[in-house]
């Protein structure tokens, strides 16, 4: 007899964020862990309230779903879920993954992570059911060191990705000040936050 073999699974990468904006760091990444490990789509999720960045101002859901679709729509391989957004309430990544999980039983999850976001990951709701959920993808960050913090063994890779010294607070900071974000992010998210107005206090 033959040996049983089950359908292939598609691969689907997950990269969350509060993305106030999103900028070609997030692209590159994404991209990037795409290619690596044979993705068959990278879904961007905004969360809907950062509940680690309550200290601090975010712009609306809105605005920063909007500007994810913006920034993703030319990538056939790239889409944008609004499932943290929709769901209401603090963002815990376990709900995220579990819900993913439930509308894509033919697929396995790889959760993208910058290295800042990784240094931190123990402080995360429910870690141990964390990793029972997704395959974690830590990916390099100027300034911020990639390692494994104690971290299960194989549940989480670490990838070097072309380094871009760009984040959504310097962006914020420099249209505060009047200062270009041109080719920070993608032109459209730059008409975008011209339009409505942002981050210009
Ligand atoms: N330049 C970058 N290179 C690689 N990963 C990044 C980069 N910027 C952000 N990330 C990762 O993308 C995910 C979402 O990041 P987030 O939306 O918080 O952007 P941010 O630039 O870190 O924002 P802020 O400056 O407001 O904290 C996190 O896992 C983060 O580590
Ligand atoms: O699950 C948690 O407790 C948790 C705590 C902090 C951050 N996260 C997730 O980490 C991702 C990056 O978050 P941020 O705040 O750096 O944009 C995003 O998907 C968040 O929902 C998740």
């Amino acid at each position: 007899m033959g040996e049983q073999t089950g359908p292939v699974k598609r691969r689907l990468g997950v990269m969350g964020g509060t993305f106030d904006p999103v900028h070609h760091g997030h692209l590159v990444a994404a991209s990037e862990v795409a290619a690596r490990f044979h993705l068959d789509e990278v879904v961007f999720v905004p969360t809907g309230q950062p509940w680690q960045k309550s200290h601090k101002t975010v712009s609306p859901a809105e605005d920063r779903y909007l500007m994810t679709v913006i920034a993703t729509a030319s990538n056939p391989q790239f889409s944008v879920s609004r499932i943290d957004i929709d769901r209401g309430g603090p963002t815990y990544t376990t709900d995220t993954l579990r819900e993913l999980r439930s509308l894509n039983d033919d697929a396995d999850l790889f959760f993208i992570t910058g290295a800042d976001a990784l240094e931190q990951i123990l402080t995360w709701r429910d870690t141990e059911e964390l990793f029972s959920l997704a395959h974690f993808i830590g990916v390099t960050r100027p300034g911020h060191i990639l390692a494994n913090p104690g971290l299960p063994e194989g549940g989480v890779s670490l990838v070097e990705v072309p380094a871009l010294a760009i984040s959504s607070s310097d962006c914020r900071t420099r249209v505060a000040q009047g200062d270009p974000v041109w080719y920070l992010v993608p032109d459209g998210v730059v008409r975008y936050i011209d339009k409505r107005k942002l981050y210009r206090h």
